[in-house]
């Protein structure tokens, strides 16, 4: 990939990876308190066209929850940190959705933050997320539920993330769902991951062995070749690339 800026990319060879929190939305409160830029989701439509539909979404939240946010939205998207995945308008989930092992993990993660008033429990097919943002001092109670719920669940694993702990599938992750969307590509065609945590990271790290590299959005360590400072300065280089001819 280029040594040069990241407005000069050349589109023609690019297979382009979106996070989604953090990444083309603030973050907030909630997870269902995140406020959509309005021309969020014909953006994404006007850049998928632009990209010849080489542009996919690879995020924690599940299909259907994006779907919620960004509707109309016609490519890929990779959910629940890979957990499930639609690829041409065909669905597939790990073999644990919606599983005994997911559904006892949930009825504990709330039943344990009963005792705690402040922690959101996010539930997914694929897992559950003890959300701990608006009572940061009780991280190490949400750790710990955390950490007795997956030493009781098989195939699963702790995973932190921004003032939450997820558990997911044990084999599942970001750099996966970049290596899966790449797989069908013609060879020549370059990935770059734009994502703001750490589990974008790793499928920076995949990017970058496919011969493609990272974007990360905000502060941080990071394996990133480019830096941008917010989602407000991802969705304009995005509506760059989209009125690119
Ligand atoms: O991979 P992403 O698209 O970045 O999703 C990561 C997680 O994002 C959400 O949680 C985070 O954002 C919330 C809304 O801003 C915030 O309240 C929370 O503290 C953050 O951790 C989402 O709820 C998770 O399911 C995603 O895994």
């Amino acid at each position: 990939m280029t040594d040069g800026t990241l407005t000069d990319i050349d589109l023609d060879t690019l297979c382009l990876f979106l996070d989604f929190d953090g990444t083309l939305v603030d973050l907030a409160p909630t997870p269902d308190g995140i406020a959509v830029p309005a021309g969020l989701p014909s953006l994404l439509t006007r850049l998928h066209a632009r990209l010849d539909g080489r542009l996919a979404l690879i995020s924690g939240r599940e299909v259907a929850v994006l779907d919620g946010f960004i509707p109309g939205y016609p490519g890929d998207i990779h959910g629940a940190h890979g957990a499930e995945w639609r690829m041409g308008g065909t669905y597939t989930a790990h073999p644990m959705a919606e599983g005994s092992v997911v559904r006892a993990a949930q009825a504990q993660a709330q039943a344990a933050a009963g005792s705690l008033p402040g922690l959101t429990i996010e539930t997914k097919r694929t897992g559950v997320v003890i959300h701990y943002r608006a009572v940061p001092a009780a991280e190490p109670h949400a750790r710990a539920i955390a950490q007795m719920i997956v030493a009781d669940a098989p195939g699963m694993e702790l995973h932190p993330s921004k003032l939450a702990y997820e558990i997911r599938p044990d084999d599942v992750g970001k750099a996966d769902a970049v290596a899966r969307a790449m797989a069908g590509q013609s060879p020549g065609l370059v990935p770059l991951m734009i994502g703001d945590d750490l589990t974008d990271e790793a499928a920076m790290v995949r990017a970058m062995a496919l011969g493609g590299a990272g974007v990360r959005v905000g502060p941080g360590e990071s394996v990133a070749r480019w830096r941008l400072d917010d989602p407000g300065a991802v969705l304009d280089l995005l509506t760059l690339w989209a009125d690119r001819t």
